[in-house]
């Protein structure tokens, strides 16, 4: 393999293989100094392949980055639909941009398609949730740029997106907190302008809390 061919792997985003331009050589660097800088000696044995399987995770987990998210909604179809769809319970693995710890937890997405009842395969949304989750975010951002790209590409009449996620960053560091929930929503279109939509999509949505 060529030094050029070296630096591209292969990630996988929701089943699907992406080309992934990734500087493996540099984070396995970066990491062999964490490594040292915590008083570790990265050539012990244990931590020997430590670097590379970093890297090799970084480039899985940061897939995102390399995914154009207005090419995953090109397959939709004209259905005579005009009502609101939700797909609940969607699992969110994301990383906070500040401290570059896992975020986890659900994403819940609900839309009305537009005038020509457009609407997208339900797999489409998970792989949207996916696309922009799996890079260094802000749960507010990841949860706004979901429904702006649904409004956008399907011209949804209304979107509602609603995650739900507890902050590594909270739980195992600085304050401590542990199972401590941060909810953010991101209302479009006539769920905004509507309430009783809203109250409907919402109550779609809170019923799969009493099923977990
Ligand atoms: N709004 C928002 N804040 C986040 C998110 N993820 C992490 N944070 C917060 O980002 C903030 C960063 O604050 P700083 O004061 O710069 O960093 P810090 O000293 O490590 O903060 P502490 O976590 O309070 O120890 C913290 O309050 C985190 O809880 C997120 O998705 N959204
Ligand atoms: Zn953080």
């Amino acid at each position: 393999m060529d030094h050029e061919a070296a630096r591209i792997v292969n990630g996988r985003l929701g089943g699907g293989p992406v080309e992934d331009r990734v500087d493996i050589p540099r984070i396995e660097a970066a990491v062999r100094e964490i490594l040292i800088g915590v008083g570790e000696d990265p050539d012990r044995e244990g931590l020997r392949r430590t670097p590379a399987r970093v890297a090799r995770a970084y480039a899985e987990l940061f897939a995102g980055l390399r995914v154009d998210p207005s090419e995953i909604l090109t397959t939709s179809f004209a259905e005579e639909h005009e009502e609101m769809v939700v797909v609940r319970d969607i699992e969110v693995a994301s990383f906070c941009e500040h401290h570059l710890l896992p975020f986890v937890g659900y994403a819940h997405i609900g839309y009305i398609p537009g005038e020509h009842g457009r609407i997208t395969g339900l797999s489409k949304l998970a792989r949207l949730v996916e696309a922009y989750a799996r890079r260094p975010q802000v749960q507010e951002r990841l949860t706004s740029q979901i429904a702006d790209r649904l409004l956008e590409t399907l011209e949804a009449r209304g979107v509602i997106v609603v995650v739900e996620c507890e902050h590594m960053c909270m739980s195992m560091r600085g304050i401590r907190k542990p199972g401590a929930k941060t909810l953010t929503s991101a209302v479009r279109g006539t769920l905004r302008d509507n309430a009783k939509s809203r109250a409907e999509a919402m109550s779609l949505i809170q019923m799969s809390r009493g099923d977990r």
